[in-house]
């Protein structure tokens, strides 16, 4: 038997992020950055307007009141757009629209809501202070400045600050493709119908969907036989295309736990029994030097042994720290018990009330038990040295995607 932080540490040492590569902005949403990025030039690059209005001196109009309006001829009309704009004289006005360069020689623009709109002379019928409605260069971003750290992820926040730097593409630690497989011969294909003794397979699309969840790319592959030879040749198939591979069952004590029958002592594979519940049997290892990931058949221990083994392998290949799922500190509803020498996750509703979390812990807690897993919003983490949290305890809860 080892710890979970045993297994998660070999893991850990036997995944490396994925070589940098470029790609188009677009294509690298989702994807975490490889370099940082920083701005060329300053943003606004220009002074501009922020209004639709006139760019005057604001001296000239300080004395403009509705009841005595300030008149100025209009000397130019300046759109968005517009480069080579002439400067303005004190005593003259030109029409702005939003995001105009400012003539030199204005200090300050008046919406057009606070003028009668005129054409060759505008009537402008109130004061304002110098930079009014200004949006001076740089003031969102300076020149030189970094607007995105390597090792951020790039969400669509992002993907418009690199555009907006000018850059149509990024150097990214490209998705890191999975592939999933389930084995099985009691397992269907949903939308086919059952024999008796047989189940609708569920895992590998429970772990796809959680591979997609975790920044990877997941691809599912048809359920393998309960026989060696297929589950060696399955394995050989999928290692040109993949950069890791999870398959659940057969990696417990049964007859026909082919897995760990054919995987055991081949490549760096082995098997352990960790102190946990659920997903006390695992296998790990090195395939032709593609980690491979033998999560326990039963649905709640494969996607619990997901998140505690596979995510943070996941994370480590985009260029992340291997971080767990977020975890808050919550109250406990409800006395909760657990068995002694093993960290224990189970599934439980968090919620967030007068200010502090509280978290009840799913009725049912058997590993094949899915019901409670898709109604849980998060795993109650209780620690391998306690075995009974009285209600109104604090402890560790990870968030589940959500
Ligand atoms: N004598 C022992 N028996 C078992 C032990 C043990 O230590 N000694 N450990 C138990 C624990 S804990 C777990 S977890 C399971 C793990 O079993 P396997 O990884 O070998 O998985 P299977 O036997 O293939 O399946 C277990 C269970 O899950 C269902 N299953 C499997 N794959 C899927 C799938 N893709 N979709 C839906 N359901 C699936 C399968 O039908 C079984 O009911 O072993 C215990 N036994
Ligand atoms: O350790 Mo198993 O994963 O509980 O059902």
């Amino acid at each position: 038997m080892r710890t979970v932080d045993e297994h998660l540490t070999e893991i850990l040492g036997s995944v490396a992020p994925l070589p940098p590569l470029d790609l188009a902005l677009l294509e690298a949403q989702g994807t975490v950055l490889a370099e940082s990025v920083s701005a060329p030039v300053p943003l606004p690059p220009f002074d501009n307007s922020a209004m639709d209005g006139y760019a005057v001196v604001a001296a000239d109009i300080a004395a403009a009141t509705e009841a005595g309006p300030v008149a100025l001829p209009v000397v130019g009309d300046i759109v968005a757009g517009d480069s080579g704009v002439s400067a303005i004289r004190p005593g003259l006005t030109a029409r702005i629209m939003t995001g105009a360069p400012l003539p030199a020689g204005a200090d300050a623009v008046i919406p057009v809501e606070w003028t009668d709109g005129g054409n060759a002379t505008v009537r402008i019928s109130r004061a304002a202070p110098p930079g009014n409605y200004i949006r001076r260069a740089g003031e969102d971003v300076l020149a030189g400045q970094v607007v995105a750290e390597a090792g951020t992820r790039i969400t669509a926040a992002r993907i418009g600050m690199l555009a907006a730097v000018g850059r149509s593409r990024v150097t990214v630690r490209p998705k890191p493709r999975i592939v999933v497989v389930s084995t099985g011969d009691e397992l269907r294909e949903p939308g086919t119908s059952l024999a008796p003794g047989q189940i609708w397979e569920s895992n590998s699309f429970m772990l796809t969907a959680a591979v997609a969840e975790a920044g990877g790319t997941g691809f599912r592959q048809a359920t393998v036989q309960d026989e060696p030879a297929k589950v060696l040749e399955m394995l050989h198939d999928q290692l040109v295309r993949a950069d890791a591979i999870v398959t659940t069952g057969g990696v417990s004590m049964g007859t026909r736990d082919v897995v760990k029958e054919v995987l055991s002592g081949t490549g760096t594979v082995s098997f352990h029994k960790v102190r946990m519940r659920p997903g006390k049997p695992q296998g790990f290892g090195l395939l032709e030097g593609i980690p491979v990931f033998t999560l326990p058949g039963n649905p709640v221990s494969a996607y619990v042994s997901f998140q505690v083994f596979v995510r943070p392998a996941l994370r480590v290949m985009q260029g992340l720290p291997p971080e767990p799922l977020p975890t808050v500190s919550a109250v406990v509803a409800e006395d909760v018990k657990s068995p002694a020498g093993l960290r224990h996750f189970l599934r439980g509703r968090l919620s967030f009330t007068r200010g502090f979390y509280t978290v009840t812990a799913a009725g049912v807690q058997g590993s094949h038990q899915l019901g409670s897993l898709s109604s849980a919003n998060a795993l109650i983490e209780i620690p391998e040295d306690v075995e009974a949290m009285p209600a109104g305890s604090h402890v560790e809860v990870m968030r589940l995607p959500s």
